[in-house]
C-alpha cells in the first residue's frame, strides 16, 4: 500500500462516468475503471523526473503503488487522460511536440495480466505512441549457418534508411569480428538475468547453451528512428514475440539440405567442433518446429543466395525502385498545456483553442486510433494525427479527416 498522493481523495470516492474521465488538479488526472481509480501525474515514487501512477482501490479505501513497466514519460506541467477500451489510458502531455506527447498507460491488457502473474502485484505499463505508418517489424529465424545474418546484412546494405537491426543481448562470447553494441550486446549472465526479471526484455531464450534476448529498448531504438525493425531470433523467441504485442511478420529460413547446412557452418569457421555439433543437433529440432508449427508466415529456402534474397524482398514488398521507407512522416505540431479532449469512437478530438487568447476554432486536432498496433512493452504504433477545421469538418465514426 502506498502513501496517498496530494490529490482530492474525497472526490475519488464518488462515481466517474465511463469513457472520457478528466479530473485534473495539481497536474494529476484520475481515471476510474471498475473499483479502481488510476491517478496519473505528480512524482513517481522512485523518480521525480517521470510521471507517477498510483491506484486508489475504492472498496478498501487503500492506495496502491503498482509495479510500473516500460519507458516512463517525463513529467510535464499538464496532461489529459482518456480511457480506451477499458484496458488502457491515453495520456496526452501538454507543452510538447506531437512526436512525444502521446503515451499509453496499459492497465488491463493481456500483457499486463501476464505480468501480474509474474510480479504478484498490480502492474501498469507505459508505451510511447508513435505517429505515422511504420510497417510491421520482421522476425527472421532459422538454424545456425542457414544464412540469416547474410540475408539481413544484404537488406540493410541495400535499404539503409528503411531497416534497423534489433541488437540482441547474449551471454555467448564475441566472435573475432563481432563488435559489442553492433552485432550483440555481450552481457554477463547474472546481469542479463536481473534485467529479464526487471521486465526489460521483450523475449529471451536459452539457445545452444547461452542466453539470448531482445530488450524492449533494442526494438524502441529502431522504431524511434522511424525504421522498420528486423529481429534475428531463434524459434522459441519467435514464439514469444508471436504471443507479445509486437505485431510482426515471421519468416523462417530453411537450408536446401542438412548436408549443405553443415557445410556452411564449417566453412564459416567461427565455432569449435563441439559448438558445431551442438548447433547441428539443435538445427534438426528447429527445422522440424519451423516447418510444422504454423508459427511462420513465410518459409524461404536459402539455396541460391541471390534468388533467396529476391524472394525475401518480394515478401517485404520491395519491388524494383523502392529504396526509401514507406513511412509517412507526420508534420510536427505543438500541443499546449491547455487543451480539451473528447472521444468519438476511435477518434480523439483535441481542442487547443481552450487558452485565454485563443478562439475555440483554433487548432483542433483529431487523433485517429483505428489503426493502433503494438503496445507495451514496446511502442504503440499507427497513430494518425490530422488538423481539422471545426467549422467545415464533421467528425463522426465514418468521417475521414485528412
Ligand atoms: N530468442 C532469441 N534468439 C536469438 C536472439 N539473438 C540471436 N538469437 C538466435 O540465437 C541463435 C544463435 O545465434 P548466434 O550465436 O549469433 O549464431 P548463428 O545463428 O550461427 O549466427 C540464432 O538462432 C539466433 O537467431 C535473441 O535476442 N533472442
Ligand atoms: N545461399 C548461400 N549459399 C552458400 N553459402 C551461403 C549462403 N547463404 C549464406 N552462406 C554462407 O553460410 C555461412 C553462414 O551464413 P550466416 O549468414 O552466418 O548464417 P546464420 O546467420 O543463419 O547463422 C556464411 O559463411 C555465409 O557466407
Amino acid at each position: 500500500m502506498g502513501e496517498a498522493p496530494a490529490f482530492f481523495a474525497d472526490s475519488l470516492l464518488g462515481d466517474f462516468p465511463n469513457g472520457v474521465d478528466l479530473k485534473s488538479k495539481g497536474h494529476k488526472t484520475a481515471i476510474c475503471i471498475g473499483s479502481k481509480i488510476y491517478v496519473i501525474g505528480g512524482a513517481d515514487h522512485e523518480s521525480t523526473a517521470v510521471i507517477g501512477v498510483q491506484i486508489f482501490e475504492k472498496s478498501s479505501g487503500e492506495w496502491i503503488n503498482p509495479t510500473v513497466l516500460g519507458t516512463k514519460p517525463k513529467v510535464s506541467n499538464g496532461h489529459s487522460a482518456v480511457l480506451l477500451n477499458g484496458d488502457r489510458i491515453l495520456v496526452i502531455k501538454g507543452n510538447s511536440k506531437s512526436d512525444g506527447c502521446f503515451w499509453f498507460l496499459e492497465v488491463g491488457t493481456p500483457f499486463i495480466r501476464e505480468q501480474e502473474k509474474t510480479h504478484g502485484n498490480e502492474v501498469v505499463a507505459w508505451s510511447k505512441g508513435v505517429l505515422g505508418n511504420v510497417e510491421k517489424p520482421i522476425v527472421i529465424s532459422g538454424p545456425s549457418g542457414v544464412g540469416k545474418g547474410t540475408l539481413i546484412s544484404e537488406l540493410m546494405k541495400e535499404f539503409p534508411s528503411m531497416f534497423g537491426f534489433s541488437v540482441s543481448h547474449t551471454t555467448r562470447a564475441p566472435r573475432e569480428k563481432e563488435q559489442n553494441g553492433f552485432h550483440y550486446h555481450f552481457s554477463d549472465r547474472s546481469v542479463m538475468e536481473r534485467e529479464i526479471k526487471d521486465g526489460k526484455f521483450l523475449e529471451f531464450a536459452s539457445v545452444h547453451g547461452n542466453l539470448y534476448g531482445t530488450s524492449v529498448k533494442a526494438v524502441e531504438v529502431v522504431a524511434d528512428a522511424g525504421k522498420r525493425c528486423i529481429l534475428d531470433i531463434d524459434v522459441q523467441g519467435a514464439r514469444s514475440v508471436r504471443a507479445s504485442s509486437l505485431d510482426a511478420i515471421f519468416i523462417f529460413i530453411s537450408p536446401p539440405s542438412f548436408e549443405e547446412l553443415e557445410k556452411r557452418l564449417r566453412a564459416r569457421a567461427t565455432e569449435t567442433e563441439e559448438q558445431i555439433q551442438k548447433r547441428l543437433r539443435n538445427a534438426r529440432a528447429e527445422l522440424e518446429q519451423g516447418k510444422s508449427s504454423g508459427l511462420f508466415d513465410h518459409i524461404l529456402v536459402n539455396d541460391d543466395l541471390e534468388s533467396c534474397y529476391e524472394n525475401l524482398k518480394n515478401i517485404l514488398g520491395l519491388t524494383e525502385g523502392v529504396k526509401t521507407a514507406h513511412k509517412t512522416y507526420p508534420e510536427l505540431v505543438d500541443l499546449p498545456v491547455e487543451h480539451l479532449v473528447s472521444k468519438i469512437d476511435q477518434k480523439i478530438l483535441i481542442n487547443c483553442g481552450a487558452g485565454e487568447y485563443q478562439k475555440a476554432s483554433d487548432n483542433m486536432y483529431v487523433l485517429d486510433l483505428s489503426l493502433l498496433k503494438g503496445g507495451a512493452p514496446g511502442r504503440t504504433r499507427g497513430l494518425n494525427l490530422f488538423v481539422t477545421n471545426p467549422s467545415t469538418d464533421r467528425v463522426n465514426g465514418d468521417n475521414q479527416l485528412s
